[in-house]
């Protein structure tokens, strides 16, 4: 028997659950790229096990993928804050990965007064019945919950349901359907990464998951900003951008100048920059970080 790379005999070191398809499944395949492992190269594959690190990765229902976490079959798994809170299975959430982000939310016809506390005995289409019904009993509120797979939007118009509750993004669909929100948002989702419930023992491949996940979420979130400032600026400029641990500060050849690296937010380093010019700090070079390990 071979014995592949990175793998105890034909046993891959960990198994993870992947989104096979729908929102989640192109970022769940990106981050693990940036990550280092490697992915399917077709859709219909259906399992794939990276030899280098030895893990091992299965394609799946999004919706199915906290069951089999839950269940212990798979270690990990890629889904949604809102699947992994409909699904009622025993796995919790270890990580937000920053894609797929949603609100879940109540909607109705425009023009119409529902409240949360109006629910009662109305007609409410949903595909996450477990989100939206342990919401509303929190408030003593029980409604007759219609369960969809999908285009939920459509069922006021098709006159099987009165109110909706479902997963919004820029809000063009409700627009398109001439609903409008009512109520507090009942959730903020995003892609997450979860691991059974409890389960403390993790082979040393989760860790080094974890790890270059962690890694990808900061190089995505941060650039390196590089700049040259005399002697005088250098106390403001430090104040300005002062990394994380405290800036590298290193002396230039010329005179009274020094070299200044501090990772900045990627979203602040343009305004960042202004700053530092203003200050006089010249030669102001923001990089992107490839990946990290902090
Ligand atoms: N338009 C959207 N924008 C961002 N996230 C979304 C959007 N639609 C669904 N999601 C998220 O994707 C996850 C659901 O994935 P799932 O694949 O079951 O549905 P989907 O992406 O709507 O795909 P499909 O409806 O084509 O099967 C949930 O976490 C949900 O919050
Ligand atoms: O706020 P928006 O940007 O319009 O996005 C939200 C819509 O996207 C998803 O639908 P999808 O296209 O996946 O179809 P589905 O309803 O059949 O799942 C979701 O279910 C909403 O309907
Ligand atoms: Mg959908």
């Amino acid at each position: 028997m071979t014995t592949e790379p990175g793998s105890r005999g034909d046993r891959p070191l960990l198994r993870v659950a992947v989104p096979n398809k729908g929102s989640l499944s192109e970022g769940a395949a990106a981050i693990l790229r940036e990550a280092g492992y490697s992915q399917r190269t077709d859709s219909k594959q259906l399992v794939h096990l990276d030899s280098d690190t030895g893990v091992e990765f299965f394609y799946l229902r999004p919706r199915d993928i906290a069951t089999y976490v839950g269940e212990g079959t798979l270690d990990v798994g890629f889904t949604g804050r809102d699947l992994l809170i409909d699904s009622g299975a025993a796995a919790e959430e270890v990580l937000g990965l920053g894609f797929a982000r949603s609100r879940f939310r109540f909607a109705a016809p425009t023009g119409t007064d529902y409240t949360e506390e109006s629910l009662d005995g109305v007609r409410l289409a949903t595909s996450y019945p477990r989100v939206v019904g342990q919401y509303l009993a929190r408030r003593g509120v029980t409604p007759r919950l219609i369960e969809l797979e999908g285009a939920v939007e459509s069922s006021i118009r098709l006159g099987i349901a009165d109110v909706i509750a479902d997963v919004v993004e820029t809000g063009t669909t409700l627009r398109q359907a001439g609903l409008q929100l009512f109520g507090e948002p009942i959730l903020q989702s995003e892609a997450i990464l979860i691991k059974h419930t409890g389960r403390d023992a993790m082979p040393t491949a989760y860790d080094t998951l974890v790890r270059r996940l962690n890694g990808v979420l900061i190089a995505r979130t941060y650039v390196m900003l590089d700049y040259d400032v005399d002697n005088d600026h250098l106390d403001e400029a430090c104040k300005i951008t002062p990394g994380l641990e405290g800036p590298t500060i290193s002396p230039l050849a010329r005179d009274g100048w020094y070299a200044v690296r501090a990772m900045v937010k990627r979203a602040e380093a343009q305004q960042l920059m202004d700053q530092l010019w203003d200050l006089g700090a010249r030669a102001i070079l923001a990089t992107d970080i490839a990946a990290s390990r902090l």
